[in-house]
């Protein structure tokens, strides 16, 4: 290493500057992937797939209905959702660079009609009607805002009664320290994210919030081996990443994922909820 664990814990990658990063060491999907199991070897572009699909089944979207997709990247999930059910898509992001790359890979895709990006945070009141949508979903975006109660409430007010509500989140479900703890807080340090919340708050925020939880499924260790594969790509592309990034940024990230490749940390949910017919 040419810097020490000290400085690269404090290095801070900025996460909007730089899509090309992500996209290079991993995929368009900015999610980890599903493996089914240890026989389950799909490379990176599929088990990513496989994780959208997983969170497709779940919403139960059809032909016709409209989905909103909260913190859509770079839009390849929702591409696939309209693709694979017929359903019309409107995806948010707070970044307007990532909105536009959505808009033109739709555009490119053919896919423009049904599928549209727009630029919107979700710590505010959404840009759309009351009960526009018939199922939301937030994969993997929960974690990049502060506060996921008003997330909640902002998607609840545009949801139909008795939409879904399908979301991909990282948990914890007893207390950390040692390894584990270390390893955690490198990794939410690198990217600024977080809080991660506990799991037995889940429940009680949803139903706080207009949601009534259906169906949680810890998924850890299908997704776990993310970490292993990242690491694998920042060492694969390591003298690039070194030139354009800088040494401490480069550590940063590597002793995040090495850290949680080691640990089983942090923990993984996907979870189902309905919005309530009352709220
Ligand atoms: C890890 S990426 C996941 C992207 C996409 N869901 C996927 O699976 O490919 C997190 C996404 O959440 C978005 N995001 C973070 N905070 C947000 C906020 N407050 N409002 C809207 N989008 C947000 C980011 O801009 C980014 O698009």
């Amino acid at each position: 290493m040419s810097t020490t664990d000290d400085q690269a814990a404090e290095a801070k990658y900025d996460y909007k500057a730089d899509e090309d990063m992500r996209t290079d060491v991993w995929d368009e999907n900015l999610h980890v992937g599903y493996w089914s199991g240890p026989e389950d070897t799909s490379a990176v572009e599929v088990a990513t797939d496989q994780l959208t699909d997983f969170v497709i089944e779940r919403t139960r979207i059809a032909a016709g209905q409209r989905l909103l997709d909260v913190g859509c990247g770079l839009g390849k999930p929702a591409r696939r959702a309209a693709e694979r059910t017929g359903c019309g898509v409107a995806g948010i992001s707070d970044d307007p660079a990532q909105v536009k790359r959505a808009n033109e890979a739709a555009e490119g895709a053919g896919a423009a009609e049904q599928v549209k990006f727009l630029h919107a945070d979700a710590m505010e009141p959404l840009p759309f009607g009351a009960a526009e949508f018939d199922a939301a979903w937030a994969i993997e975006s929960l974690v990049h805002m502060p506060d996921r109660e008003k997330a909640f409430r902002n998607i609840a007010a545009v949801l139909k009664p008795g939409a879904t509500l399908v979301a991909t989140d990282f948990f914890e479900n007893v207390p950390l320290d040692g390894a584990r703890k270390e390893a955690v807080d490198a990794f939410l340090g690198v990217a600024s994210l977080g809080p991660i919340p506990r799991l037995d708050d889940y429940p009680a925020l949803l139903r706080s919030t207009g949601f009534e939880l259906v169906e949680f499924l810890d998924i850890t260790e299908n997704t776990h081996r993310t970490y292993a594969l990242l690491l694998q790509s920042l060492y694969d592309t390591e003298k690039e990443l070194r030139a354009d990034h800088g040494d401490a940024v480069f550590d940063g990230f590597v002793k995040a994922f090495k850290g949680c490749a080691e640990s089983l940390v942090p923990r993984y949910m996907l979870f189902v909820a309905r919005r309530s017919a009352d709220s």
